[in-house]
């Protein structure tokens, strides 16, 4: 579904007022390729690269050099309109779900937002989003009755939920999850961790999950990349990378962290 090979990002060195930034090699030679229906997880330290990954792939940056490819696709090539009807199939969850929502506008107008933006692609029309958003809110758990609520209205939890809803409304492929329960308690985060299984087996989509988190990737993730310094030190499934560690990097990092599914699943 998405082959990312030999990408690399390098951000310039500049000259400002205030003095030079040095130039950043933030992605070296980066490989990996994600599975149709499966998670697969990327893991790294803050400044380790996942940030500038996750925005190649939402083709909001370019690679300094590689290519990805999205269903056998370089996204370097798509025509407009192709790449239009790629932003409906590839969406995002964030982090912060306090951040992420406005405030001043209804759980409605959130959720039906991405279908006006990519109506072309979509063809619904007002009622049919309405309905749509409806649907999208009971799937997540929350029931229609709280379509006209605001942001503020609701818990953490919930309004993650309502992030889900919005990234699910164009009917995405594939789904990146950067942090998605980092900003949550932890009986909440089981939850939602449990909720994004459910909706990856009913709908099945693909998840690209970033987290620094060893437990959840372990408890959701098929495969897994370890990303450092901007380039990737191990991958594989899941099982085996924490089993059979491969690499020093993977090692020092399970000795850091050692992994708590039973905490994550709320068991
Ligand atoms: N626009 C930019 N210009 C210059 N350097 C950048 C830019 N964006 C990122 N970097 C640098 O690239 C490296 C990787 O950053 P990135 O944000 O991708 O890491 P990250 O793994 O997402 O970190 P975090 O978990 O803290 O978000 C860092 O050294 C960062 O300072």
């Amino acid at each position: 579904m998405l082959e990312i090979e030999n990408v690399s990002r390098v951000f310039a060195a500049r000259k400002g007022m205030f003095g030079s930034t040095p130039g950043v090699r933030a992605l070296h030679e980066v490989s990996l390729s994600v599975r149709k229906g499966e998670s697969f997880g990327l893991v790294g330290e803050s400044g380790s690269g996942k940030t500038t990954l996750t925005r190649q792939i939402l083709r909001l940056d370019t690679p300094t050099s590689g290519r990805i490819l999205f269903e056998g696709e370089d996204m370097a090539r798509l025509s407009p309109a192709a790449l239009r009807a790629l932003r409906a199939k590839v969406q995002i969850v964030f982090q912060d779900p306090y951040a992420s929502l406005n405030p001043r506008m209804s759980v409605h107008d959130i959720v039906t937002e991405p279908m006006l933006i990519h109506r072309a692609t979509l063809g619904l029309n007002r009622q049919q989003r309405t309905d749509r958003a409806a649907e999208l809110l009971e799937l997540v758990g929350l029931g229609p009755q709280h379509l006209y609520r605001h942001p503020h209205e609701f818990s953490g939890g919930q309004r993650q939920r309502i992030c889900i809803a919005r990234a699910l409304a164009p009917g995405p492929s594939l789904v990146l999850l950067d942090e998605p329960t980092s900003a949550l308690d932890v009986s909440v985060q089981a939850q939602v961790l449990n909720l994004l299984i459910e909706l990856q087996q009913r709908l099945g989509l693909t998840y690209f999950f970033i987290s620094h988190d060893l437990g959840v990737i372990r408890y959701i993730c098929d495969r897994v990349a370890l990303i450092y310094r901007g380039e990737i030190k191990e991958q594989g499934e899941t099982q085996r990378l924490f089993d059979a560690p491969e690499s020093d990097y993977t090692r020092s990092l399970l000795a850091a962290m050692p992994p708590d599914v039973g905490r994550v699943a709320g068991r």
